[in-house]
């Protein structure tokens, strides 16, 4: 993997805990066990019927015991950001948190990343088509990405605009790429494109900012 000039300033570290201003998370592909996966996923489940349901107000209420019962069981495991395997399970669509959109890295190399997945029922934004909040989110995600393979592990969105060109459809394979464009000192400027096959559904670009040692 190459490094950005400049790149070396950001991983002046204490310790190996941190990393310029970020705490140093380390990848946990075994850390949830075999039924991470399969919790992850169930929960993206609950989370399509959940905005999409319309049973008796009764199944409801049966629900919610069972949502409520689940909560309790896993409350006493809630743990510091860093120690959960959500967000660091890199096997799992969307790093095995529910916040990230379910989508795999298809590759990955200095100045180019790219992915693939569907947008979700809970994605819906209305009409059948993706909520136009969620694209940020993926762009930011990938950004974050190809900034750290381009050597830039350290750095935050400062802005990030995005082009809709086209409706986004729900449970349907598309790609995304982001590529890195040019880079001067801490910044970092990425731009990224969404596809449905050869269709263009939007573009977005970004600059990224190398963080300092003291920033957060
Ligand atoms: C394998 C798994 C990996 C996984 C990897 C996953 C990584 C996760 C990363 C996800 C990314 C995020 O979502 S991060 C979350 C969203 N972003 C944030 O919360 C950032 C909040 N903002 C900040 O913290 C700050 O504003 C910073 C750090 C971005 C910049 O502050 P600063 O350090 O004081 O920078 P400053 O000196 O002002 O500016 C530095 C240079 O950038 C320029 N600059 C700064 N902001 C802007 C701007 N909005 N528009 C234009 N230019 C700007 C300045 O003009 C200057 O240029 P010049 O004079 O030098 O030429």
């Amino acid at each position: 993997m190459t490094r950005a000039t400049g790149a070396d300033d950001a991983v002046r570290d204490d310790g190996g805990k941190r990393r310029g201003g970020f705490p140093m998370f380390s990848a946990a592909s075994e850390d949830g066990g075999p039924h991470f996966g399969r919790f992850v996923s169930a929960m993206r489940d609950l989370q399509d019927l959940a905005v999409s349901a319309a049973p008796d107000p009764e199944v409801f209420g049966a629900a919610a015991d069972k949502a409520e019962e689940l909560a309790a069981m896993l409350r006493p495991y809630a743990a510091e950001e860093g120690r959960s395997p959500a967000n660091r399970s890199i096997g799992l669509p969307g790093r095995g948190s529910l916040l990230m959109l379910p989508w795999m890295l298809t590759g990955l190399e200095p100045g180019r990343v790219t992915a693939a997945g569907v947008f979700r029922r809970y994605h819906l934004g209305g009409n059948g088509a993706a909520h136009g909040g969620v694209l940020p989110l993926l762009f930011d995600d990938i950004f974050g990405m190809v900034t750290h393979a381009q050597g830039q592990p350290v750095s935050r969105t400062a802005y990030l605009t995005v082009n809709y060109r086209n409706v986004t459809p729900l449970e349907k394979e598309l790609t995304v790429e982001a590529t890195v464009d040019s880079a001067d000192g801490r910044k970092t400027y990425v731009s990224g494109r969404l596809w449905d096959g050869g269709t263009l559904l939007a573009d977005a670009d970004a600059l990224m900012v190398r963080l300092q040692p003291w920033q957060p």
